[in-house]
């Protein structure tokens, strides 16, 4: 785990004091010594190759460095990778993590660390393994095909790399896609030539090392390295052995295997890596032509038939493609020994060439993510350095006009970007000088007189004539030195930011358009193996382009400023890779070397640590404050759509939440709304009973729909008035609930009295005067009147006339005392006496009150008796009724 207190120098350079770049130099060693080989400048992380495994890459440290912020945690790849990450996830915006440093300084390691350092952090449902999964195994892939032991560094790539990984909205990977760079910059050396000690591509040694018998038998190969050409330099030592070839010839299987290739794909692509070794292996001896001019023939011959066979190609045709030309339609010339060396080289290469780039091709096909939706990425990019050997070539202009170009890029980006937002912001600071590099970059990419764009010139057909040219348009230049004196015959040469460099122009122009005849696409498009047709396209008779080949400087152009504009629109991060040696050991830290490549980063220290001061204090705070807002405001848009989702899911869910008897009017269940949506909910609710109700009603025959009426009568007179109210809502009213319409006595009777509509009827209790007891008597009322008979006689006791009734109260509590209010004149049957002042009560009493005997004492005569003048009292076992 980290320990804080074994920090040894400072972790961030900026903060030394004095700032020199001795004092920076001896930081580095000072920390390098005790295997601290990350240290801070600013916002750049600096990473010296340790050469030797550290305890410095854990899951343990993964979670460490997400959990804490930059600079809370001593320097580490970790910590740039997590902040990449973060801001990805925080600030919804695309990144990239440039890693520069020379060759064998330790950018594909820090590449390597960055890809596990996501892997790690981000999810790890099955999906998302299978893609993380891809992604390790494409590099795995690309390993064996693009890297190459050198001099510097035995697995040095010879491409650079741009591998985007795209991640969705929780932060997961989807998918991903990779982008590669001149391969083609070593391929045209390096596949046909090698220096003494390098080694070609790792996949040649894996194959002969690691393919079963039967593997070799059908690409027809032998084991023995010495066998083929391509595979032989001047001292021929092996570094890496034939067990560790073969040990990794099954890794780039299963790589293949994992990344979806078939076998027969498998076996397709060790064939074209076949037909090079042998492709090289052609030896041409020179011949008299009949017309006298030289030609040429092949010596062995069956190297070309079994080359055919592996192409599924007729000897004929390849034979004359590779020893012949067509120098009018339908007429051929023979070719000498040494163009046809020179044309079966640049078929080698190009076979190579195209095959790393179609399986690039495959692998993003593979890695594409699969899922529509908004996505943000973030990206490494691993390109090689800036170069400079006794000998500089072609390929050092183009990969020093990258590093110029990607360097104009990273200064903008951290220091004119920054000078620029302290102006706008009007903070204090001091304008600091530093080399802007853009006049290079125009010296070599001018449109008319550029030296890059000199080479396009169609006059321009060889390097006399191009270098006449440099010196005619570029001589007087500040930063270019063409016919001077002092420099080596047939060359010119570039003040780059980073240096000197003297170019020599052999092969610049045939380099820059290394076409291959047509003869030779032509031939290879007519074999019958599966993926040359998509290798040489142009050689499609049927596709006649008569268009000039895109040259390799405009191609370079092309894609670098693509690229360029692609991480102009990302938030930038750099890891910075410095060598500590050059003989590849650990604990060996030489101050020059490690001086020199710094010095080629030509900022200043000075002036980027007055910046980066600045920038700890204001921008900081600034930012702090930018992000606070963003925070706020993102917290804010969240709130707003958590609130709107949860209405739609209350709303989408209501009718699946309601009870099964929803739909019944006196259902009184609804489902418990969210706080926010109370008011909604009982809107809703109160929409949604009226339209039960309204169901409800519409089911209705003409009888049900009176007895709803006398039922809406009764609530507009009882609801929230009579406590016995609700129990009665559910039962029908029926009225004559002693069927006394059909007794046969009472339909002679009520003929007599013209009361045969009988609206109630029923036994009620009666408490006599004299005893106090209950005493059962039938009340009947009639459209016409009201009648108190006797049950069993039926004899009318009294009969008030319907217009004699001028109110009927009752009282508010639960029990069922009702008055009747009547004119007391008006009672017939009865002795004059006792009509008097009578106001007539009729009491019936159900288990209102309990078990308990209870007697009532009625106070009566009182003239008027209103709901709620009513009142009953307990006493004891007595109740008292007062009206
Ligand atoms: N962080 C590290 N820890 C241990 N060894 C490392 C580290 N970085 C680099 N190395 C060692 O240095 C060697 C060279 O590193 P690497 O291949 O990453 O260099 P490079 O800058 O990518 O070179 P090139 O540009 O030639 O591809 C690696 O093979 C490895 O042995």
């Amino acid at each position: 785990m980290l320990s804080l207190e074994q920090e040894i120098g400072a972790w961030d350079s900026v903060l030394l004091e004095p700032l020199t770049e001795d004092s920076f130099i001896a930081n580095l060693q000072q920390r390098f010594k005790r295997d601290h080989i990350y240290t801070y400048i600013g916002n750049v992380l600096i990473s010296v190759n340790p050469y030797k495994k550290l305890a410095l890459y854990s899951a343990d440290l993964v979670e460490a460095y997400v959990q804490r912020g930059p600079f809370q945690l001593p320097p580490h790849i970790y910590a740039i990778a997590g902040s990449a990450y973060r801001w990805l996830n925080d600030r919804n915006e695309d990144q990239c993590i440039i890693v520069t440093g020379e060759s064998g300084a330790g950018k594909t390691e820090a590449a390597r660390i960055v890809l596990q350092f996501l892997v790690l952090v981000s999810g790890s449902s099955q999906g998302t393994k299978l893609v993380k999964d891809r992604l390790v195994q494409a590099n795995t892939l690309l390993e064996a095909f693009g890297n190459a032991r050198t001099m510097k560094n035995d697995n040095a790539s010879r491409f650079g790399k741009f591998l985007d990984i795209e991640f969705d909205f929780k932060g997961d990977p989807i998918g991903g896609h990779l982008t590669h760079y001149f391969l083609d910059k070593y391929v045209l050396s390096r596949v046909t030539s090698l220096a003494s000690c390098d080694r070609n591509f790792h996949i040649f040694y894996q194959l002969l090392s690691g393919a079963d018998i039967h593997l070799l038998k059908c690409l027809k190969l032998h084991r023995n390295v010495e066998q083929y050409m391509i595979l032989q330099t001047e001292s021929n030592q092996p570094t890496l052995s034939e067990e560790d070839d073969k040990n990794l010839f099954i890794y780039t299987k299963s790589a293949l295997e994992i990344l979806g290739f078939t076998n027969n794909d498998i076996i397709d692509i060790f064939r074209v890596i076949a037909i090079v070794l042998k492709l090289g292996n052609l030896q041409y001896v020179p011949c008299n032509n009949i017309d006298g001019t030289e030609g040429c023939s092949i010596n062995n011959d069956y190297e070309l038939f079994e080359v055919c066979e592996l192409l599924g190609a007729e000897h004929r045709w390849l034979q004359r493609a590779l020893t012949s030309r067509q120098i009018e339609d339908g007429i051929m010339t023979d070719l000498n020994a040494a163009d046809a060396t020179r044309i079966r080289d640049i078929l080698c290469k190009t076979l190579y060439s195209r095959l790393f780039t179609w399986l690039i091709n495959k692998i993003n096909d593979v890695i594409k993510a699969k899922t529509l939706g908004k996505r943000k990425v973030l990206g490494v990019l691993d390109l090689y350095g800036f170069e400079v050997f006794e000998n500089n070539g072609f390929e050092q202009l183009m990969i020093n006009y990258c590093n110029e170009k990607l360097h104009q890029f990273i200064t903008a980006a951290t220091l004119k970007e920054e000078q620029e937002e302290l102006i706008k912001e009007g903070l204090e600071w001091t304008k600091v000088e530093y080399f802007n590099n853009i006049v290079i970059c125009q010296l070599l990419e001018h449109e008319s007189h550029g030296i890059l764009s000199l080479l396009e010139e169609p006059h321009v057909q060889s390097d006399a004539a191009y270098l006449a040219r440099v010196e005619q348009c570029c001589a007087g230049h500040s930063h270019c030195l063409a016919a001077d004196a002092t420099l080596p015959s047939h060359s010119f040469q570039i003040r780059h930011y980073a240096g000197m460099v003297t170019y020599k122009v052999y092969g610049f122009v045939e380099k820059n358009r290394d076409t291959l005849p047509r003869e030779v696409s032509r031939a290879m498009f007519r074999c019958d193996h599966s993926i040359m047709q998509s290798l040489f396209p142009e050689g499609n008779p049927k596709r006649c382009n008569l268009k000039r080949p895109i040259s390799k400087s405009v191609q370079i152009q092309v894609s670098l400023n693509s690229l360029l504009k692609c991480l102009a629109s990302r938030q930038t991060h750099y890891i910075r890779c410095l060598k500590p040696n050059e003989l590849k050991q650990p604990r060996i830290f030489e101050m020059a070397l490690v001086q020199h490549q710094e010095l080629k980063y030509g900022i200043p220290f000075h002036g980027r640590r007055h910046l980066w001061c600045l920038y700890h204090v204001a921008r900081e705070e600034f930012r702090i404050l930018k992000h606070r807002k963003q925070v706020e405001w993102a917290a804010r848009v969240i709130q707003r759509h958590y609130i709107q989702w949860k209405r739609r899911q209350f709303l989408l869910s209501l009718c699946r939440i309601l009870p099964e008897d929803a739909d019944s009017p006196i259902c009184r269940e609804w489902p418990q709304p969210y706080n926010k949506l109370l008011e909604c909910s009982n809107l809703l609710r109160k929409i949604h009973h009226r339209w039960r109700c309204h169901k409800f009603r519409l089911k209705f025959d003409q009888t049900a729909r009176n007895r709803m009426r006398e039922k809406v009568t009764a609530s507009f007179i009882f609801k929230d008035r009579k406590c016995s109210y609700p129990r009665s809502v559910s039962h029908p009213f029926l009225g004559d609930y002693v069927r006394l319409r059909q007794n046969i006595q009472w339909k002679k009777m009520c003929l007599e009295s013209n009361d045969q509509y009988v609206v109630f009827a029923d036994i009620i209790n009666k408490i006599t005067r004299s005893s106090g007891k209950f005493v059962p008597i039938l009340l009947v009322i009639s459209t016409r009147s009201m009648l108190v008979l006797d049950q069993r006689t039926l004899q009318i006791k009294y009969r008030v006339p319907a217009t004699e009734i001028y109110r009927m109260s009752l009282s508010p509590f639960l029990d069922d005392v009702a008055v009747v209010h009547v004119r007391a004149v008006s009672i017939q049957n009865k002795p004059s006496s006792q009509s008097r002042n009578l106001h007539l009560q009729i009491i019936t009493f159900e288990a209102n009150f309990g078990p308990q005997t209870v007697t009532f004492t009625f106070k009566c005569g009182l003239p008027e008796v209103q709901p709620g003048q009513i009142r009953v009292l307990r006493k004891g076992n007595k109740m008292e009724v007062l009206v």
